[in-house]
């Protein structure tokens, strides 16, 4: 009890009962609203507050760390290595007619919708279906074959990874669930059983019939070393984020109308016709489209927790000697960084605003460092790709009235589990 007042984080600002117990931080995580409380605690604080590490806390498997949990300096690295060829960008470029056969399902699925409606107006529950799109796109590029979530209509996968993510974040905080008779565990069996029969599948495969994606790389990596299949399940997850952050930037665009309109201006003139070939070539250098991604990433951040790291030695980061957790979406909410921080304003990434001009190093969506995202990439490919194709195809527009509150348990999302919108089909 004495430590709070007296060890080494003793000087570290804070609520009085942070000194002594985690309670309030671990039921702010449990209730999913630990991003508020993160930015209220650094209103009242400042920029470096007390609260707990989470890293060993959110692995399923307490003996096989997966990727994101391994702490061991050289084994991550290693991993990392082996994993690398997966999240190269010509192994991406040669991702694109994938994506393209996925997006065409997108769009098909879309057109029929507007087709079927009265007047061509269609609501739809843009959430659901872009996850399915993220869903079908990741299976078809690492898994060896679309889950074919779009054609079918059924968000599966989507709640599925929402409540495993619910399970890990709850987990974390009460690790003594782990052992009590009943509780479900962090992995889901229907998850596991799907992986299973991926991986059998692809075992199976003659050798010739073999694609090199990042599922082959896996089993090959596997053959040595026989822990590496978690991997798997971080990929899959990498779906759920990018469709939940091409859903907060349709939602951020159709709140402001005047940034969609010049998103819309742009994608008209590089695509003149309703079918000029939508690439991840032509869509990389539109500059309102990258800004547009960048100030959704920034101002409707998809990570929750922020980052734990260990300083390889003691470290005075603000004046504290010790390890942290940073608060990476908090950074790009400081009005220090980013002037009116609360608003979406993609211009400025483009031109200063107030006479400030983005910081990027205050800009950690994907995070920083050896341990980044290695998904970035492919991330915002797809994210240019979606939102390209959506806004140049079809006319969205908000439906009112519905909920719109966010949760968060290690990534946000809605919590009424979809979000609409009106769709039509544009004119040429
Ligand atoms: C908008 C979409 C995405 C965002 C904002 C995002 C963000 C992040 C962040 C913040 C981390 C934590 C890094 C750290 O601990 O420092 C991470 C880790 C990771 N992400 Fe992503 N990610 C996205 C999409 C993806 C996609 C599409 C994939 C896969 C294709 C992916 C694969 C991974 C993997 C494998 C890790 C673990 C990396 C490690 O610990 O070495 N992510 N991501």
């Amino acid at each position: 009890l004495l430590f709070g007042f007296t060890g080494p984080l003793a000087k570290i600002p804070g609520p009085w009962l942070c000194k002594v117990s985690t309670l309030p931080h671990k039921l702010a995580l449990i209730q999913g609203r630990n991003v508020e409380r993160y930015r209220d605690l650094m209103k009242r604080y400042g920029d470096t507050v007390r609260v707990g590490a989470f890293y060993h806390g959110i692995q399923a498997n307490p003996k096989a760390p997966d990727l994101q949990t391994e702490t061991d300096k050289v084994a991550y690295k290693q991993r990392r290595r082996w994993l690398s060829p997966g999240f190269s960008i010509s192994y991406l470029k040669g991702l694109e007619p994938i994506l393209a056969g996925c997006l065409r399902e997108f769009e098909e699925f879309l057109h029929v919708k507007c087709a079927e409606a009265e007047g061509g107006v269609a609501k739809v529950d843009i959430y659901g279906l872009v996850a399915n799109l993220a869903s079908d796109i990741i299976s078809a590029t690492s898994l060896g074959g679309s889950f074919e979530q779009v054609k079918t209509g059924k968000t599966y996968y989507k709640d599925r990874i929402i409540s495993r993510l619910k399970r890990t974040s709850i987990f974390a905080q009460l690790p003594f669930l782990k052992y009590v008779p009943l509780v479900p565990p962090i992995e889901d069996a229907e998850i596991e059983d799907m992986l299973d029969r991926v991986l059998q599948k692809r075992r199976q495969m003659p050798k010739e019939q073999v694609h090199q994606d990042l599922l082959q790389i896996l089993i090959d990596t596997n053959v040595e070393h026989p822990t590496v299949y978690t991997e798997a399940h971080i990929k899959i997850a990498g779906s759920d984020t990018s469709s939940t952050t091409a859903t907060f930037a349709i939602k951020l665009l159709l709140e402001d109308p005047e940034a969609l309109q010049k998103l819309i201006g742009e994608l008209d003139s590089a695509f003149p016709s309703k079918s000029s070939p939508i690439t991840m070539e032509r869509t990389q250098n539109l500059e309102f489209l990258n800004a547009v991604i960048n100030e959704a990433l920034r101002v409707q951040p998809i990570l929750a927790t922020g980052i734990s790291r260990e300083t390889p030695e003691p470290r005075i980061v603000n004046s504290y000697e010790t390890a942290l957790h940073a608060q990476i979406t908090a950074i790009g909410l400081d009005a220090a960084n980013f002037p009116h921080p609360a608003q979406f304003l993609p211009e400025r990434w483009l031109a200063p605003v107030d006479g400030v001009v983005a910081d990027k190093r205050a800009f950690l969506p994907f995070s920083g460092g050896l341990r980044s995202c290695p998904g970035q990439q492919f991330a915002l490919r797809e994210l240019r790709l979606i939102l390209a194709t959506l806004f140049r195809r079809f006319e969205l527009a908000r439906v009112e009235g519905q909920d719109e509150r966010l949760k968060a348990h290690l990534v946000r999302y809605f919590a009424a589990n979809k979000w609409c919108v009106t769709v039509k089909e544009r004119a040429e």
